[in-house]
């Protein structure tokens, strides 16, 4: 049965504002850095070697995100990614961030799309990206 990703993230000084509390912006890094370790270690295909080696580009082309409470500086948050959808050259993504108390903090619901960035144009996702994908497909076998 398909599992999300999970992981955690401390909130370090660097995330927060004067009202001390993350600041928005800081969280878009925080999921980038998110989707950049599911690649290196819930899928196994390390980020780094598909951009250099394989030249091949993962931007995001749509994000929506919820914000239900703050976070606040050297909490450790729970963040899980589960695949809900796999297109031709594109996937959706939700994720969530949880406080230790399991509070929600955020739901960002992602659209990365696979691209050769010889040419910055889409392309059809790997075969090999789309096979370790669907072990985070929301309701998969
Ligand atoms: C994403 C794009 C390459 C898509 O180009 P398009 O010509 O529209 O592609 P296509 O028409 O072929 O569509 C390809 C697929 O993307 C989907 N798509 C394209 N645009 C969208 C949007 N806006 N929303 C949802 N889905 C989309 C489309 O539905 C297709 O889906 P499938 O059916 O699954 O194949 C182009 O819109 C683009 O370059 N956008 C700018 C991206 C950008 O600058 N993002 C912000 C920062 S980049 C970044 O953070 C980053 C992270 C990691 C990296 O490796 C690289 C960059």
């Amino acid at each position: 049965m398909a599992a999300p990703f999970t992981s955690q993230v401390e909130v370090r000084f660097r995330h927060c504002d004067p009202a001390g509390i993350v600041f928005y912006p800081r969280y878009f890094e925080m999921i980038n850095d998110f989707v950049e370790e599911w690649f290196d270690k819930g899928m196994g295909l390390p980020f780094h070697a598909l951009h250099v080696e394989r030249h091949i580009g993962t931007p995001m082309a749509s994000v929506t995100c919820d914000f239900s409470a703050p976070s606040r500086w050297h909490e450790r948050l729970r963040q899980t990614l589960e695949v809900q959808r796999i297109g031709g050259a594109s996937f959706k993504a939700l994720v969530r961030f949880e406080g230790p108390d399991g509070q929600l903090r955020l739901s960002a619901t992602l659209t990365i799309v696979t691209v050769d960035l010889r040419t910055m144009k889409s392309m059809p996702m790997p075969a090999d990206l789309r096979e370790r994908m669907h072990d985070y497909l929301a309701g998969a076998a």
